[in-house]
């Protein structure tokens, strides 16, 4: 039986071959923002990285948020302290759209994740032509020889790339490529059910070197202080936040 993934990659291989037959242009973006090290410097400075994301919609919650304000929720979660934002690109699983991601960083000075699914090194330029500064890599959607063209594809645009890992196998795979920026993605995409335990067992198999993000279901500054004990401080977090009416309130109160 296939999963949420699969059939998150059958869509997107369709869209992508319309989008590159039918290619918008865009406007010259601002040159990259420093992804990597804005999550760097607030770990360094012992504090925690916070990715926020803006997430309209997930294939497990549905409608997260109504009154859904992409430069808004940029300037709040920059007022709150945010590193640096993830944003949705993905339409039909998502509500995502490309035109969030460049409305979102234009409100803001922080640099942007492009979180959509990739499969093809055109679908990089795109996201730079957006104005994106990171891409994210889901090692369960690709085998090494795309994972490796897609990362290299970003390196040549300036951008950082976030890999996505589920379990250790994934996690060696993931080594295997130049970055060295882990996620680790505590949501199971067939079940949909959230184990924060996966990051406690990859983070202790991850060289030193490596930033680590914890992802998915990070509800409580509790959540991150218990993540700290296991020294995880960076991490990546939508759906909790999204759905507090003051945004900016919540991002200082998880993080501040
Ligand atoms: O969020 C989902 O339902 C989902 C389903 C299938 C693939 C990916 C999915 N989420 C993408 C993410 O990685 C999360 O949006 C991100 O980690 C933030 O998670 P959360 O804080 O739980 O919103």
């Amino acid at each position: 039986m296939s999963n949420i993934l699969d059939r998150i990659l059958a869509t997107k291989r369709q869209e992508v071959a319309d989008r590159k037959a039918n290619p918008r242009a865009w406007p010259q973006p601002t040159p990259p923002r420093g992804f990597k090290a804005a999550l760097d410097a607030r770990a360094a400075a012992g504090g925690y990285g916070l990715i926020a994301e803006i997430k309209k919609a997930s294939p497990s919650k549905g409608l997260i948020r109504a009154d859904f304000d992409p430069p808004a929720h940029a300037r709040a979660y920059q007022a709150g302290g945010a590193a640096c934002l993830s944003i949705l690109t993905d339409r039909d699983y998502f509500q995502g759209h490309e035109d969030y991601l460049i409305a979102a960083r234009a409100a803001c000075d922080l640099p942007v994740l492009r979180k959509d699914f990739m499969i093809d090194p055109w679908q990089v330029e795109e996201a730079r032509a957006i104005g994106a500064d990171a891409i994210l890599i889901i090692v369960a959607a690709l085998d090494d020889g795309q994972m490796a063209e897609i990362e290299a594809a970003a390196f040549e645009q300036g951008m950082d790339v976030l890999v996505e890992v589920h379990d250790a196998q994934e996690l060696d795979r993931a080594l295997r490529l130049k970055s060295r920026m882990i996620g680790v993605n505590n949501r199971n995409l067939k079940t949909f059910e959230v184990d924060v335990q996966k990051t406690y067992e990859l983070v202790a198999r991850a060289p030193a070197n490596c930033t680590f993000v914890a992802e998915s279901g990070l509800i409580s500054r509790g959540d991150l202080d218990a993540m700290a004990e296991h020294d995880i401080r960076c991490f990546l977090i939508g759906e909790s936040l999204m759905r507090q009416q003051d945004v900016e309130a919540a991002t200082r109160n998880m993080i501040g």
